[in-house]
């Protein structure tokens, strides 16, 4: 498809006036493309070719609307830091429709598009920093295999926006198959909207439940759940898994159909520490990378309680009683393909465990270590790995790679299959904080290749780039645990 035959539909628009106002966007005045996302674009079956097209820059922006645009801002509330906020609502950014590709439909959503009823005291703007910061994170989590929000484009202008220091204004074509996020129940909930509420439930029954179709108001919000508890719980593991830390986990950023939501102080994990927060605004450590699972639950609580109108308290219940098997499961599958372990045993847990003990006390490189497993084939000393180790801790990994030889003898795999799988499991790029703050740098400057040859990277994480060797370097002391603000 040409991008002047992409034509937008636009049912959220159409559920009504209890969910948000339709409104224009306020444009750049001079808007210039800084990078289109070509994986995303085929995604919405527009031509690759299309990518050199000149209106990116004002369909970005806002400038120019695609065909059947109807800018659109959602309300919702929902819970920050454990305490409702009835204020919130799309305050800068504007659903424009959404594109239909092979049975799938993807909503645009336009972030940074000026002001709208729900910007409060805001103005309506985004940051050049954090829409990169956004921008590669949704490549970084999708190139991991974790569910997440992607973005089609980015459009820089010459605009001054007002954050800790002047910064420049950007906007970003957010793409989901949803942005309804946990916190559209609960602005309905509580002010009790019950019918708009079951109207919301229906629709998202309609697009991701098809099998619902016929059932009662209470089925459906019962079957939502249940779908949305699966779902947060596969997103957490991977979480988990990679090393994630998102850092504002409330309630308005969670999504229903359980994509990464709303990218603002997050973090890879350099170092393996559990405690880790990379939110410099969180003094309780309410969103510490450890904290993630029981955070997600909670937020599903609050949904929960949210669909208590509908589904009975035992029903809600028997729900979030699922959730923390389904993390362990998702999390023990990566974590044994991690390892590059196909068969399951019982052990297994303890072994991950083990080692994530030694990783933890040896403050090693998360992802280098796994990385570095991989090439392992019992060689001793098994010197890649005890590089990644510290000294004191040395005896320890000796131990763990007994443990670790006599669980590996018990594969059916040889040595060359486990490697090739890890090595397209245990991820080569990763989104490092120093790495997004040279990228957003070079883009202060005027250069953008850095920030395009990142994005590439990590959309294909797994495979080597011997020219691009420095970007899969740890960082280096100065680099690490670069303090990040929700300011965005
Ligand atoms: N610059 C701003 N102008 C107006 N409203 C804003 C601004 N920044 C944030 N908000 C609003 O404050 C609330 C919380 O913001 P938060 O940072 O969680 O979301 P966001 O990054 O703006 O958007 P999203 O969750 O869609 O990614 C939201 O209602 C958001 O729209």
């Amino acid at each position: 498809m040409k991008l002047s035959e992409v034509t937008l539909s636009h049912h959220y628009a159409d559920l009504g006036d209890a969910f948000g106002r339709q409104i224009a966007p306020t444009p750049f005045a001079h808007p210039h493309l800084i990078d289109i996302n070509p994986v995303v674009i085929q995604l919405l079956g527009i031509n690759s070719a299309e990518a050199s097209n000149p209106d990116w820059a004002k369909l970005g922006c806002g400038a120019k609307l695609f065909n059947g645009s109807r800018p659109f801002a959602m309300k919702y509330t929902g819970h920050q830091f454990g305490v409702y906020n009835p204020d919130l609502g799309d305050g800068r950014a504007l659903l424009l429709g959404e594109i239909e590709k092979a049975g799938r439909r993807w909503e645009l959503h336009l972030k940074g598009a000026g002001q709208t009823p729900y910007s409060r005291f805001g103005d309506g703007r985004a940051v050049l920093r954090s829409t990169i910061r956004e921008y590669l994170a949704g490549e970084a989590l999708n190139g991991l295999g974790i569910r997440s929000t992607r973005a089609l484009s980015i459009v820089g202008s010459d605009e001054p926006v007002t954050r800790e220091h002047i910064e420049r204004g950007a906007m970003l074509i957010r793409v989901a198959e949803s942005h309804v996020r946990f916190g559209h129940f609960e602005y309905l909930f509580y002010t009790k909207q019950l019918q708009a509420q079951q109207q919301l439930i229906g629709d998202i029954c309609r697009r991701f439940l098809p099998g619902t179709h016929g059932l009662s108001a209470g089925e459906q919000a019962e079957a939502m759940l249940r779908f949305t508890t699966q779902r947060s719980a596969e997103l957490v593991a991977g979480w988990q898994a990679e090393g994630f830390a998102h850092g504002v986990l409330n309630t308005d950023n969670m999504s229903i159909i359980g994509d990464t939501f709303d990218y603002g102080p997050y973090a890879f994990l350099d170092d393996y520490d559990p405690t880790f927060i990379c939110n410099h605004s969180d003094h309780t450590g309410r969103y510490a990378f450890e904290q993630q699972p029981g955070v997600v639950l909670w937020n599903l609580n609050a949904l929960a309680h949210a669909l208590s109108g509908f589904v009975s308290v035992e029903a809600l219940r028997d729900c979030l009683e699922q959730f923390q098997p389904q993390v362990s499961h998702a999390y023990a599958e990566r974590m044994r393909a991690k390892l590059g372990l196909a068969v399951e045993e019982e052990g297994d847990q303890a072994l991950c465990a083990e080692l994530l003990q030694l990783l933890q006390q040896s403050q090693a490189d998360y992802a280098r270590f796994f990385r570095a497993l991989a090439h392992y084939r019992g060689e001793r000393p098994a010197q890649a790995l005890r590089e990644c180790i510290a000294t004191a801790q040395q005896d320890a990994l000796e131990h763990w790679l007994e443990h670790y030889d006599r669980r590996l003898a018990r594969e059916h795999s040889d040595f060359r299959a486990r490697n090739r799988t890890m090595l397209a499991t245990n991820p080569k790029y990763i989104l490092r904080n120093y790495l997004a703050q040279k990228v957003i740098e070079a883009a202060e400057g005027g250069d953008y290749q850095p920030l395009r040859t990142l994005r590439q990277l990590l959309q294909t994480p797994f495979d080597e780039h011997p020219q691009h060797e420095t970007w899969a370097c740890a960082p280096p002391e100065s680099g690490k645990r670069i303090p990040l603000s929700c300011s965005s």
